[in-house]
C-alpha cells in the first residue's frame, strides 16, 4: 500500500495532527465544525461529561459525552482554506495508520455537521431562523484542487448557475451537496435551500464598503436565480468546501445555517447569541435522538 510521506503528511513531535493537534481515539464520529473558537465551548457546555479539551491556532477542539452518544466539537475559524486543513487531517486521524503512513483497509465514516452564521438572500426568508443546505455552490477555489465527480442533479445547477452569471465575472463556481443520509435522519423537516460559499465577507458577498466591486451586480444575480424550482436562500463561508471534501473522502455532512442577516432587506439580528444557542441545542438534540 501507497506510504504517505512526512511533509504530505505533518505529525507533531507528540504524533498528533500537524494543524488541529488531535491524536487518533481523540475524534468522535459525530463532529460539529464551527467557524467561532467561542462557539466550541457554546456546544459543549450541553456535555453531560467532557472527555479532551485541545487546541492549536484556530482550531479548537472539545471531545465528550451526552448519555452514550461521543461527539467531537471542532472550530475552523473563517473560510473553505481552514476546511482544507481540517477535514484533511479529522480524515487522516480516522483513515490513516499514523505510525505506518499507510491508509487503514477499513475506513470510517464521519458525520460532520456545519452550525454556523449566515446571510439571506430572499426577502422572505426572516432573520433568526434556520436554513439547512440542501447543496452548495461554491465560488471558492477549494475543490478546483481536488477529484470532485458531480451527480446529474449537481451539473445541471452548476450549468444553470454559470450561465446566470455576467460574463464578464471572472468566477469559476463548483457545487456540492449535503450528505442524504444526515439530511434524512436530523433535518428532512427543516427548511432547506442552496447555499453560496463565498470566499471572503464584504465584496464576495456583495457588500460595498470602500472596496469597488467588479461584480455589483452579484447580489441581485443570486437573488434571481432559480434552476428546477430551487432559489439560491443564503451566503456564508465554508459549506461548499465541507461537502465536497466530505464527499471526496466518504464522510457525511451536513450545514446548519443561522440566519443572523437579510441581505435584501438590509436587516440584521438584534439577539444573534440567543439564536444561536437555541440553534445548537436544537441540534444536538436531533444528533442525540436520532444519529
Ligand atoms: O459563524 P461562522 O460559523 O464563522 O460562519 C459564518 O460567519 C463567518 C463570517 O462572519 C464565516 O465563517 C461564515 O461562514
Ligand atoms: O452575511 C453574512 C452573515 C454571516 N456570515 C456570512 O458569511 N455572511
Amino acid at each position: 500500500m501507497e506510504y504517505i510521506s512526512e511533509t504530505d503528511l505533518i505529525l507533531n513531535e507528540d504524533g498528533s495532527l500537524y494543524h488541529i493537534n488531535l491524536l487518533a481515539d481523540e475524534v468522535a464520529d459525530t463532529v460539529i465544525t464551527v467557524g467561532d473558537q467561542d462557539r466550541v465551548g457554546e456546544v459543549s457546555k450541553h456535555f453531560d461529561h467532557i472527555e479532551l479539551k485541545k487546541g492549536k491556532r484556530e482550531f479548537l477542539t472539545h471531545t465528550g459525552y451526552i448519555g452514550k452518544k461521543r461527539i467531537t466539537v471542532i472550530s475552523t475559524g473563517i473560510g473553505t482554506d481552514n476546511v482544507d486543513i481540517v477535514l484533511n487531517e479529522l480524515d487522516a486521524i480516522v483513515n490513516i495508520n499514523l505510525q505506518t503512513r499507510q491508509v487503514n483497509k477499513n475506513l470510517r465514516s464521519l458525520n460532520i455537521i456545519r452550525i454556523g452564521t449566515s446571510g439571506a438572500v430572499q426577502a422572505d426568508i426572516e432573520v433568526d431562523t434556520v436554513l439547512v443546505s440542501a447543496a452548495a455552490i461554491g465560488l471558492d477555489p477549494l475543490m478546483h484542487y481536488c477529484d470532485h465527480e458531480l451527480t446529474a442533479d449537481e451539473a445541471g445547477l452548476l450549468t444553470a448557475f454559470k450561465s446566470s452569471l455576467p460574463k464578464h465575472y471572472q468566477l469559476h463556481p463548483y457545487v456540492a451537496s449535503a450528505g442524504a443520509k444526515l439530511i434524512n435522519t436530523i433535518a428532512h423537516d427543516l427548511p432547506h435551500g442552496i447555499t453560496i460559499t463565498a470566499p471572503g465577507f464584504y465584496t464576495p458577498q456583495g457588500r460595498q464598503v470602500r472596496c469597488k466591486s467588479s461584480t455589483p451586480q452579484l447580489l441581485s444575480v443570486i437573488e434571481k436565480f432559480e434552476h428546477n424550482n430551487q432559489r439560491i436562500t443564503n451566503l456564508e463561508m465554508e459549506t461548499a468546501g465541507i461537502y465536497g471534501l466530505a464527499s471526496n473522502l466518504g464522510h457525511q455532512a451536513i450545514s446548519f445555517n443561522v440566519i443572523l442577516a437579510n441581505r435584501v432587506k438590509h436587516q440584521f439580528s438584534k439577539q444573534p447569541y440567543h439564536v444561536m444557542q437555541n440553534c445548537i441545542t436544537n441540534v444536538l438534540d436531533r444528533v442525540v435522538n436520532y444519529l
